[in-house]
């Protein structure tokens, strides 16, 4: 017969008594898991989670999605949004893909989820505590605030008591060094994944420049060109997409300016130069050294933040120099589409002799009822200087101040259910024209317009 120590006896015993514990309980126990998952009947095991304005991330994170169903694993794919910490509770593992937007901030359908996170906190509510997550940053290293929506995320999951897998990647302009990393982060960690690394440089064609034209000789800012492009074989795009030209291993986005209907890839470029006078490689390159005939290499990006809303939906767009390209699409998709709901149009240029960007085109659409309201704002408008009649009002100074005196009408067209749509410079115009709204509405309201699609921009 084996005999045993005293300790081994008492360690059998509290085994024992374990063991007949959670048999006692068992059906509890069961009801207790069954509940749980009840309560999320599509939740499975590892949630795939997306913050994207663009639609990379998104894009990343279904295929991560997709690779991992086809690895056999039971995924559930959502935005950070719809995430709400009581279901991370649930499924155990999170993956994440998160790009940054605005000065380092949330994109519009990820700015909720840290808020709720914060809020369980506080309510005592340790949700995300036997949670492991990984995130995969999105971001441009041209921007200060490199990766921060990401490595926001990093921090407080940690600090909430979620357990990281590994340490946030955080992705420079999509380089593919790194998204092959994350793979194989994901690989070591257990996941099934069946293929390589997504590709999300789609393919690119080369484009022919049919012509070039200077919109603005004598202008005090820098010169604009207008370039048509040939039409692209193996694209479709739509009102608020992107064209990206590719050199030297780089590439630049452009708001592209026409529809395909028009049948040609139309470009608004501002010439930039460097402080040391040298040409900036994207526009030197479509500005000056692109020669007509000549072919380059893009890519058509679809950029559903800044698709269309519903025609019924009355639209105000608010933008400035270049960005007037990433509206005019809008304004003629409104005027193809024969829409009945109104569109305001307020822009800003410098010079009101020299800045008139598709003049002929925008009064043609306010005669014909296209545009309702037009307001063309000229900073560099001398004080004593007569401002043109032209369709619509004038003023002078920036477009955010014009916005200014338009509080009513602004605020009645939102009542009527108005989207608006920005496009053109981050700093100052599109800035300052987020706190006349949250001046005006209240932060909430104005996130809640944003999320609700009516609140887009595409602004750099
Ligand atoms: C208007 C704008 C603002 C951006 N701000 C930042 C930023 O502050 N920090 C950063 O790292 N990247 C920034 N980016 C780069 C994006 O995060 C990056 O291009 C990302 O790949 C976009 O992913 P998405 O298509 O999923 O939205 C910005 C991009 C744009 C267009």
């Amino acid at each position: 017969m084996i005999s045993l120590q005293p300790w081994g006896q008492a360690s059998l015993l509290i085994l024992g008594w374990c063991l007949l514990t959670l048999w006692c309980f068992r059906a509890s126990l069961r009801q207790f898991w069954h509940n749980r998952r009840a309560a999320h009947p599509d939740l499975p095991e590892i949630l795939v989670a997306y913050a994207s304005e663009g639609g990379t991330a998104a894009a990343l994170a279904g295929d991560l999605a997709q690779q991992l169903e086809q690895g056999g694993e039971a995924v559930a794919l959502l935005s950070l949004n719809q995430l709400s910490p009581q279901q991370l509770a649930v499924s155990r593992r999170l993956l994440i893909i998160a790009s940054t937007y605005g000065d380092g901030e949330a994109p519009a359908n990820g700015q909720q989820f840290l808020r709720r996170l914060q809020h369980s906190q506080q309510q005592g509510q340790h949700v995300v505590q036997d949670v492991r997550y990984a995130i995969l940053a999105l971001g441009d290293d041209d921007y200060p605030q490199f990766c921060a929506f990401g490595l926001q995320l990093h921090k407080q999951l940690q600090q909430a008591g979620a357990q990281p897998m590994f340490d946030p990647l955080c992705v420079n302009r999509q380089e593919r060094q790194t998204l092959q990393l994350w793979q194989q982060q994901l690989a070591a960690q257990g996941f099934t994944l069946t293929d390589a690394v997504a590709d999300v440089h789609t393919a690119t064609e080369a484009l022919t420049l049919e012509q070039r034209r200077w919109l603005n000789p004598g202008s005090p800012g820098a010169a604009l060109y207008e370039l048509h492009l040939s039409k692209p074989h193996h694209s479709h795009w739509q009102a608020g997409d992107i064209a990206r030209l590719w050199l030297a291993g780089r590439y630049r986005d452009y708001s592209i300016a026409s529809l395909p209907e028009e049948n040609h890839l139309r470009l608004l470029v501002r010439e930039q130069h460097h402080d040391n006078g040298e040409p900036g490689l994207g526009s030197g390159w479509l500005c000056q050294q692109w020669q007509p005939g000549s072919t380059s290499r893009f890519s058509v990006r679809s950029n559903p933040a800044f698709h269309a809303p519903p025609t019924a939906v009355p639209l105000i767009l608010i933008g400035n120099g270049t960005g007037l390209a990433g509206l005019r699409a809008h304004l003629k998709q409104r005027s193809l589409q024969n829409s009945q709901a109104s569109c305001w149009l307020l822009f800003g240029e410098r010079s009101p002799e020299h800045d008139r960007i598709w003049q002929q085109e925008l009064d043609h659409w306010y005669q014909s009822g296209v545009l309702t309201e037009l307001d063309r704002c000229y900073s560099r408008a001398s004080g004593a200087a007569e401002l043109p009649a032209l369709c619509g009002r004038s003023h002078r100074g920036y477009v955010q101040h014009a916005l200014q005196g338009e509080q009513k009408r602004l605020l009645q067209w939102l009542k009527q259910g108005a989207a608006i749509y920005i496009c053109g410079s981050r700093d100052g115009m599109a800035s300052d024209i987020d706190q006349l709204l949250q001046q005006w509405l209240g932060k909430r309201a104005t996130e809640r317009l944003q999320q609700q699609g009516r609140y887009r921009k595409d602004v750099y």
